[in-house]
């Protein structure tokens, strides 16, 4: 579904000479399945975004190949890729809505762009709003929403093309524990109702571990290493912190011994 094959992407700092830039992705090369959650991991500046940004041909690298869905988005013409994108759909940490819309003025967007016709667009709005959860919202503006819904909603625009493909740019960074919990649950309805192949980029291992299939890990432009399915299975859940306790309503007193503060559970099972 989708290839890389040693994609290298230079950026030039200003005034410098060529030879002086900075090398971002360097002889990238990853293999994507079809429906697969692929998760790219990795610290700041590793080139986790570049290596997103090429998978839609946002960026262009200097060097290799990207094929997404038997497609060579390096070998395109501009215009032959603005089609191409359309079976792409991203989301980003920030959501990107326009915040003189609609909920169903977004949705619509990239289909009033793709030229679809009025009747289509409403119709498709209301699915993948539904499809979200969000039907109700269709009439209000991004600044009445929350931030899961924000997402909720960029996700749906994502959608409404529909998409084989869709590009996650840290969906979850500025949604907290229980929000994040709900916004994984939604990108795993979309991968499995959808069939949506999914690359999502991270710098939390927890989110990557819940949703992806496999994870590749980078540091410093390359994929140091890509953890199978068993690999990512066997990551252990870490405790939960003591917020995230509180809003999921479990008990943590402190007093007890099987507080999940403590991970008192899996002392008892140990015990046994
Ligand atoms: N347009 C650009 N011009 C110059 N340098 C860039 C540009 N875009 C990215 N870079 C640099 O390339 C490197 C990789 O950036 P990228 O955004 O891909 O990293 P990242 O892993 O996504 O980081 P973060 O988690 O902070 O978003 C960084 O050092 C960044 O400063």
């Amino acid at each position: 579904m989708i290839s890389l094959y040693g994609v290298s992407k230079r950026y030039n700092e200003r005034g410098s000479r060529e030879d002086q830039g900075f090398e971002a992705l360097s002889s990238v090369s990853l293999e994507v399945g079809q429906g697969e959650i692929h998760g790219i991991i990795g610290s700041s500046g590793a080139g986790k975004s570049t290596l997103l940004r090429m998978l839609n041909g946002l960026e262009k690298p200097d060097d290799g190949e990207v094929i997404v869905n038997g497609q060579h988005l390096t070998r395109m013409s501009e215009n032959s890729l603005r089609q191409a994108r359309r079976s792409i759909g991203m989301i980003f940490q920030h959501f990107n809505l326009v915040s003189n819309r609609t909920v169903s003025g977004n949705v619509c967007m990239p289909l009033e762009l793709a030229g679809v016709s009025r009747t289509e667009r409403v119709a498709r709005g209301l699915e993948v709003l539904r499809f979200v959860g969000l039907e109700d919202k269709a009439n209000q503006y991004p600044a009445q929403l929350s931030g899961g819904q924000k997402q909720r909603v960029a996700i749906a625009r994502a959608l409404a093309s529909r998409p084989d493909v869709l590009l996650c740019d840290e969906p979850t960074s500025s949604l907290d524990p229980q929000t994040t919990s709900g916004i994984l649950d939604v990108l795993r309805h979309v991968n499995e109702t959808l069939g949506v192949t999914i690359v999502l980029v991270t710098h939390e291992m927890e989110v990557a571990r819940k949703l992806c299939n496999r994870i590749s890990v980078m540091k410093e432009g390359r994929i140091i290493k890509t953890l199978s399915e068993a690999e990512v299975r066997s990551i252990p859940a870490p405790k939960p912190d003591l917020l995230t306790s509180l809003l999921m309503g479990e008990d943590v007193s402190m007093s007890g011994r099987n507080t999940s503060l403590h991970g008192g559970q899996e002392e008892q099972n140990d015990d046994t």
